[in-house]
């Protein structure tokens, strides 16, 4: 009889990815070529794909954990937003070389926690070493009622947009990640900075407002580049003109002290991406509506601005007067 293997690709496979799998009979166990998945009825399948690489998303030392968390976090993040319900995803990594234990440890239970705060389950997936740095590509699928899917190309003239939760506080995290000694500069003690820290390790898509987004949104998308310039694709998209009111985008007490100490920090707030938090468009019709189900589902939502005829993107800040706002936002090609 052959041994059990105890080392080896297969054997890394089985002991750190398959127990991430065992709620779902159709990943038979990892020990198939493909996963099988039957959509649930009345539901058509939703399907996103992000990856998240070191040095681009995340830090070389950052946790395990933490990294493990963020590269399912972004792609439900991606469904939350067309209203879909998370079912399962596939997970493809590239390691340049083999993981120490302790650190496969830390990222099998980041993804265990990912896996139970979201309601899904790992249905298959590549592990391969190759040069260079590590990259995650996570493909989730979920559902949403046939004939249903939130598109982002949808908006309409006067719909209303509206933010979940807290605009920048990863942004401002990011900041203070690559350079912690700027809390005094943003007039922020330790507990407020390691709040915005952790919110840039950790995002949490706002799971509990699909229902909401499903019945009331026009259109939607959720903000990974900026809210300017993901607002300005979902503008485009639409073919509506967008306004954005400074003085309504919802800020965290630290993000409000950091940007009351440095005004210039609310360029980072509005353009600086990482917050996956949903934009939804919604007509002015059913925004009592919208508001009352996001209410009762938990998640703040603020009415930021509003779409209109035209093609403009505009932002308003904090004083009223247009900022200029061109050319902001995440690009992983830049001009
Ligand atoms: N290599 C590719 N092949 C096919 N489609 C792609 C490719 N790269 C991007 N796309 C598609 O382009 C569109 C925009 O992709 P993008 O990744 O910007 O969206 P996103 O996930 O909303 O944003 P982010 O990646 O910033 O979270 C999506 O429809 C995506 O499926
Ligand atoms: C180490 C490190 N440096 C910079 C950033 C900022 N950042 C990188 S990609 C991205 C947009 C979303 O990614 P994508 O468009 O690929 O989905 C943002 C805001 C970060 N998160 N980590
Ligand atoms: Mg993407
Ligand atoms: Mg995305
Ligand atoms: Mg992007």
């Amino acid at each position: 009889m052959a041994e059990r293997e105890t080392r080896g690709e297969d054997a890394l496979i089985q002991a750190t990815f398959a127990p991430l799998a065992s709620g779902f009979p159709g990943a038979f166990g990892l020990k198939d070529d493909c996963a099988l998945l039957t959509p649930p009825a009345g539901m058509d399948l939703v399907l996103t794909t992000d990856a998240v690489a070191e040095g681009v998303h995340f830090f070389a030392d950052d946790a395990a954990h933490d990294i493990a968390w963020k590269a399912l976090a972004v792609n439900v993040s991606d469904l939350v937003a067309k209203g879909a319900r998370p079912l399962a995803y596939l997970l493809a990594l590239s390691f340049p070389d083999r993981p120490d234990d302790a650190w496969l440890a830390g990222f099998q239970a980041g993804l265990a926690d990912a896996q139970a705060a979201f309601g899904l389950s790992l249905a298959g997936g590549d592990t391969d070493r190759r040069p260079g740095p590590l990259s995650i590509g996570v493909t989730a699928v979920g559902a949403v009622p046939h004939g249903r899917f939130v598109q982002r190309g949808t908006a309409q003239p006067g719909d209303l947009l509206f933010l979940s939760g807290t605009l920048g506080d990863a942004a401002l995290g990011l900041l203070l990640r690559q350079d912690r000694a700027r809390a005094a500069q943003m007039g922020l003690d330790d507990v407020s900075a390691r709040a915005l820290v952790g919110r840039y390790l950790r995002p949490q898509p706002k799971l509990s407002l699909a229902p909401a987004i499903l019945e009331f949104a026009s259109a939607a998308m959720d903000v990974s580049d900026g809210l300017v310039k993901d607002c300005g694709r979902l503008a485009r998209a639409s073919g509506v003109s967008a306004r954005i009111e400074g003085v309504r985008v919802p800020l965290s007490e630290p993000a409000r002290t950091a940007v009351e100490h440095s005004p210039d920090l609310f360029q980072v707030v509005l353009s600086g991406g990482d917050d996956y938090e949903v934009l939804a468009a919604v007509p002015p019709d059913r925004a009592d509506a919208f508001r009352d189900a996001a209410a009762k589902s938990g998640v703040a939502v603020a009415e930021v601005g509003q779409c209109g005829d035209g093609q403009d993107v505009t932002v308003a800040g904090r004083d009223g007067r247009a900022l200029d706002v061109a050319g902001g936002g995440w690009d992983h090609f830049p001009s």
